[in-house]
């Protein structure tokens, strides 16, 4: 079989929301600087997740709500590439796909909006929190008992039209989706993760291909970036050992320094009566071993009643 060393043509695969298309139109800008021969095109999509708008993620469950309709263009055809948010990909892909790259890292922790409070401290007894990510409400939950935590759906524009028109005192969202929407102004306050600890892959970008195309991976390949792989992968194996799922409340978060790794994990119930913590250190080139050494501790430490609790059966995917 022929060997094309560059390609010729790409299609992105890419929700249509504007956060999506931001992160596309970045992966598009640096495939085209990367391949200037290449002629690079998005095919905007709408997936089941855009569209169901009136129930909170974790109750309609399913895995990849945010990237089925994606993974059909890539196996139709109509698309060499899909770009996610990586939080929102499945840590148990299909055998047919394959996450090719992930690529740097945005601020990953949690942001604070509001337009009248500086931060989660200073809201008052009752003051409505909104967040439709269960990891977000039961730490916000077993910190601040005393404020009240509402669903908050849909894209990011509509969860701030929401915010603007009084729906709510203050809502949690992600730093890094604001940022590339040109809203960094909006974060009052970036959360700490000591208080809320992210997502597993929260602010980074995964890129999915064909698993039966390796000249697509390796042409991805300039766009990784090692840091952010490492510490995802670790976060990504958290949540993988744990059935990682949007219906529990699950945070998986690595840091990298000097070749250390430090992973963290958290378990808890949504009312966040319990929290389970647990932490590793060791080399980058163990980040999985790290990661899955985080669930079981976790798992030992009663993670696994609080999840079996919790799922009667299927497992959905990762959404805040
Ligand atoms: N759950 C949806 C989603 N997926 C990715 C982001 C933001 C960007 C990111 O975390 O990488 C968001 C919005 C949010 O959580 O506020």
């Amino acid at each position: 079989m022929k060997q094309e060393s560059t390609p010729g043509k790409l299609v992105i695969a890419t929700r249509a929301s504007r956060l999506a298309l931001w992160q596309a139109e970045r992966v598009k800008a640096r495939l085209q600087a990367l391949y200037p021969s290449c002629e690079v095109s998005l095919l905007e999509m709408t997936t089941r997740g855009d569209q169901i708008l009136d129930r909170s993620l974790s109750k309609i469950g399913g895995k990849g709500l945010f990237i089925k309709e994606l993974e059909t263009a890539l196996l139709d055809g109509s698309a060499d590439l899909a770009v996610h948010s990586l939080k929102d990909v499945p840590v148990d892909m299909d055998d047919m796909f394959r996450l090719s790259v992930i690529l740097d890292r945005d601020d990953v922790r949690d942001a604070f909006v509001s337009n009248d409070y500086d931060s989660l401290e200073a809201l008052p007894q009752g003051a409505v929190v909104g967040t439709s990510s269960l990891r977000r409400e039961a730490q916000i939950r077993a910190n601040y008992p005393h404020l009240r935590v509402q669903p908050l759906r849909g894209n990011l524009d509509t969860r701030l039209g929401k915010l603007d028109r009084g729906e709510y005192a203050a809502i949690i969202l992600a730093a890094a989706g604001l940022r590339r929407l040109g809203l960094p102004d909006r974060i009052r306050n970036s959360i700490s993760i000591d208080v809320s600890l992210p997502a597993a892959g929260q602010g980074a970008l995964g890129i999915e291909i064909l698993a039966s195309r390796p000249e697509m991976h390796r042409w991805l390949q300039p766009l990784a970036c090692r840091q952010a792989s490492v510490c995802c992968e670790a976060e990504r194996a958290v949540s993988r050992v744990l059935g990682g799922s949007c219906q529990v409340p699950l945070a998986a978060h690595a840091v990298l320094e000097d070749e250390t790794l430090r992973v963290r994990g958290l378990v808890a119930t949504p009312d966040g009566a319990r929290i389970v913590r647990a932490e590793k250190t060791g080399p980058a080139s163990e980040a999985v071993a790290l990661g899955e050494s985080v669930a079981r501790e976790l798992i030992r430490d009663g993670a696994g009643e609080i999840l079996a609790a919790l799922l009667p059966g299927d497992t959905g995917q990762a959404s805040g």
